[in-house]
């Protein structure tokens, strides 16, 4: 098995950071869309980012973030990869990329084939791709609602022009059979490593990394 990149996303709190560490993530996720209950302040994500070792990536996730909120989330925090996970165009995508001078992660959601067209047109503009489950028409968060799709889509389709991450509804139950039917070499994780709705579990993020590994 290669070694697969993991991403923990929505840490709010020391311990996390220091999980993330020692379980072997690859990047920490920040989560920066005020609905979310992994929130945090961009003055907390700030001492959090402080804290994390050198060679834990820090990712900023926001959603349809106008200028401002960007601007005060890249002043305040020592960022590695900014992630849109909203409705951003490609446009857009080009946008924050040379505003800020930092990589950024456009996150496409997926329900059926046709869906798939979408990573095609990001694919020029975006420095990773990140695919996640398509939410439900009426939730209130588009990312984070634990929900998989069918990873057969991505079968036979596991190179893009672009780096990619897989996410939507991983556990350390279901991620070592993700990573086998799609071929991902990164994997995202938000509420599958939790004991309740924006509490991170230090032993679930250990075995989400072993398990995405071929380690388990
Ligand atoms: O986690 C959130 O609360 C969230 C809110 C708004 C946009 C994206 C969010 N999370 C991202 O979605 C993926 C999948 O989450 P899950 O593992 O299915 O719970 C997560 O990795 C984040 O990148």
């Amino acid at each position: 098995m290669p070694d697969i990149r993991v991403k923990i996303c929505g840490i709010t709190r020391p311990e996390d950071v220091d999980a993330c560490a020692s379980g072997g993530a690859t990047y920490l996720g920040f989560n920066f869309f005020p609905k979310s209950p992994r929130y945090v302040a961009p003055d907390s994500a700030a001492a959090l980012a402080l804290r994390a070792p050198v060679g834990l990536a820090k990712v900023a996730l926001v959603v349809d973030a106008d200028d401002a909120t960007l601007d005060e989330i890249v002043a305040d925090v020592a960022l590695d990869m900014i992630q849109l996970h909203g409705r951003e165009s490609p446009e857009r995508v080009a946008q924050v990329r040379a505003r800020y001078g930092l990589p950024v992660m456009k996150a496409i959601g997926i329900a059926e084939a046709a869906d798939l067209a979408k990573i095609d047109s990001y694919a020029p503009v975006a420095d990773q791709l990140l695919i996640d489950a398509k939410p439900p028409k009426d939730a209130v968060l588009p990312g984070g609602n634990g929900l998989a799709f069918d990873w057969r889509l991505l079968q036979g389709r596991k190179y893009w022009q672009k780096p990619w991450m897989l996410a939507g509804g991983l556990t350390p139950e279901n991620a070592a059979e993700a990573v086998r039917l799609t071929g991902a070499r990164q994997v995202d994780v938000a509420s599958g490593v939790e004991s309740a709705p924006g509490v991170k579990d230090a032993a679930l993020i250990r075995r989400f990394v072993a398990a995405a590994r071929g380690e388990a």
